[in-house]
């Protein structure tokens, strides 16, 4: 079985190695790297797979899924450098850094798949997209979509359309979770008790997506059915469009895209 070494555990990193477990993978066939000694413990622990260093996560992993924060990536590829075996594949969870980043600092052919994931990855319900480094075939793109298709849905796209797609799916769960958080705030302001207003809210948000997932229809047609003449929803939307929800939400994506697009730039002028 192809062994892979998640380097980073954080939110991301763990929540791709337990999907990996509740997937069906072996743990014997996991590794991953941390920083702290504490948390490498705990997450071995919990999950009972191997923690190891960088380098040794370089010596036994055939596929190496890079999970730290942007601005940690050039201490981490100068670790791992001098140990890549030739056909390692490289796969990078890294908002805003292109696969050029990695081609520059890694050995020269080093194959290298940018993916943007999201949380939801915990639940088996992640959005990936992926696109394929200068030195990435086929088989490596494969590869990446069967791992990923064992926690959620992936699609593959160009690499010139990823800081969009961060602003959009892997940044998209907080935006959800962010409503619902306001919406029970609203449930507070009208009197519901918090527990009630949370399963009010949340039970709602379940199904509304299940329509979105299962039903096919656009969203639109979906609004309009709850949207009843002279009714109580009319009244809300109207509110929203008042307050410039619709255009908060163009800004705010818009926002995320080039912070990523500003991430990648980072590495670059260094
Ligand atoms: N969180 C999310 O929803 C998503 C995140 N991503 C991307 O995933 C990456 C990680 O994000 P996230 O999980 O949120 O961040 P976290 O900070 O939670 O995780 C990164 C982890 O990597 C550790 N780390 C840093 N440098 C090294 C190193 N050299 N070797 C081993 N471990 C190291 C960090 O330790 P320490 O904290 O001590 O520095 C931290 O535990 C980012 O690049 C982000 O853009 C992509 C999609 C969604
Ligand atoms: O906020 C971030 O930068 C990361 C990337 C996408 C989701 N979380």
């Amino acid at each position: 079985m192809t062994t892979i070494a998640v380097l980073g555990a954080g939110k991301i990193g763990e929540a791709l190695l337990s999907g990996l477990l509740d997937g069906g993978r072996d743990a014997a066939s996991l590794l991953f790297t941390e920083k702290h000694p504490g948390r490498g413990a705990e997450l071995s622990a919990r999950y009972g797979v191997e923690a190891v260093s960088v380098p040794d996560a370089a010596a036994r992993a055939d596929v190496l899924v890079v999970a730290v924060k942007p601005q940690d990536i050039e201490p981490l590829l100068a670790d791992l450098a001098p140990s890549l075996k030739p056909d390692t594949l490289v796969v990078s969870l890294c908002a805003g850094l292109p696969t050029s980043l990695y081609e520059s600092r890694l050995p020269a052919g080093t194959p290298v798949v940018r993916v943007m994931p999201n949380t939801p990855m915990l639940v088996g319900k992640a959005m990936s997209a992926i696109s394929p480094g200068a030195h990435a075939a086929e088989e490596h793109l494969a590869l990446v979509e069967d791992l990923l298709s064992t926690v959620g849905e992936v699609a593959r796209v160009p690499e010139s359309q990823q800081d969009a797609v961060t602003a959009l799916s892997g940044s998209g769960p907080a935006y959800f979770f962010y409503l619902v958080e306001a919406m029970i705030d609203a449930g507070i302001l009208l009197g519901i008790p918090r527990d009630l207003a949370g399963r009010l809210i949340i039970q709602s948000a379940v199904g509304a997506a299940a329509m979105l997932d299962e039903g096919g229809q656009h969203p639109v047609i979906l609004r309009e059915a709850v949207t009843s003449p002279a009714g109580t929803t009319i009244m809300a939307i109207r509110e929203l469009e008042k307050h410039g929800v619709r255009a908060a939400l163009l800004a705010a994506i818009e926002a995320a895209r080039d912070r990523s697009v500003e991430l990648g730039k980072a590495t670059e002028d260094r």
